[in-house]
């Protein structure tokens, strides 16, 4: 039995244009900044996407770049003026930076009424007070690809496969305040294998290659693969071995094409949501 493909790409796009369509009823174009220290190749074609789906919503898009030289007191400098710009309602920053500028410095210097995507300490807290503002977009993604599909957290007992700060950590607080019974798995995790079998819901979330393998799923579970990882040849796989996963699974995020997609998607309307609040 072959799992059903969770069409990301799809539901973005759905989400988008419903974004567009909200934000031209609006007297004022959202404003969303995007600034790009240095010239990571990924981090380049991530950011040009960014600015193009926010300009194909109508938003007021626009990116800074400053180079790989620029100091933390520039970058600081900067956000404090887009804090101050009352035509910038979303302010992003993007992660990783150069070496020397710490991120943590920078993420709590934003607004948090600006920051669309979630990560600055009150926004973090309201999340996990279950009264939250801005919500990280990937993890926010994942549950909207979830509800897509049909499949409902409520009960279920759901894995999450890594704790970063920007998708293990608020992807296990959004899926407890939808009622899934929650386990956190790491790389110190004993049994890796044993606990992702027990999920009914497994988000891979590790960043490593292929990871995940099909003897790792349960019959009928449903797989979202948060991982883009790039092979030697230039393609891009996800945290999962895709068809091997997908010859078990219930249902599976593909990648490319399935939680990516939903990170841009959601960033608009993180910022259509913080516009709403500020205007
Ligand atoms: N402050 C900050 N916020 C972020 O949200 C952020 C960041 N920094 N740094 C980098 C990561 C990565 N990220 C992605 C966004 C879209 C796709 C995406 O659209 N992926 C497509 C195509 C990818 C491709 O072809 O390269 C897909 O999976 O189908 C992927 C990854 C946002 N990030």
């Amino acid at each position: 039995m072959a799992a059903r493909v969770i069409d990301g790409k799809a539901v973005a796009a759905a989400l988008r244009a419903e974004v567009a369509a909200r934000a031209a009823t609006l007297p004022y174009a959202p404003g969303l900044a995007v600034v790009l220290v240095g010239e990571d190749p990924a981090s380049q074609v991530y950011v040009r996407n960014k600015e193009r789906a926010a300009k194909a919503a109508g938003f007021a898009s626009e990116t800074i770049r400053l180079p790989a030289s620029a100091s933390q007191a520039e970058l600081l400098a900067l956000i404090a003026r887009l804090n101050r710009d009352p035509a910038v309602d979303g302010i992003l920053v993007q992660l990783p930076l150069p070496a020397g500028i710490d991120p943590q410095a920078v993420i709590r210097a934003i607004d948090p009424a600006k920051d669309v995507d979630g990560f600055h300490p009150d926004n973090v807290a309201a999340l996990a007070l279950g009264t939250p503002f801005l919500v990280p977009c990937t993890p926010r993604g994942v549950m909207k690809l979830l509800a897509a599909a049909g499949i409902a957290p409520r009960g279920a007992r759901a894995l999450v496969l890594g704790r970063s700060n920007i998708v293990g950590r608020p992807m296990a607080a959004l899926l407890l305040a939808a009622d899934a019974t929650v386990t956190i798995a790491h790389s110190r995790t004993r049994d890796l294998a044993a606990e992702c079998r027990r999920a009914e819901i497994l988000i891979a979330a590790v960043g490593r290659a292929e990871m995940v393998k099909g003897d790792w799923v349960s019959p009928g579970a449903t797989v979202i693969d948060v991982g883009i990882n790039r092979t030697a040849a230039g393609g891009l796989v996800g945290d999962v071995a895709y068809a091997e996963a997908a010859a078990v699974a219930g249902a599976i995020t593909p990648v490319p094409g399935g939680v990516g997609p939903m990170t841009i998607a959601c960033l608009l309307e993180n910022t259509l949501i913080a516009a709403a609040a500020r205007r």
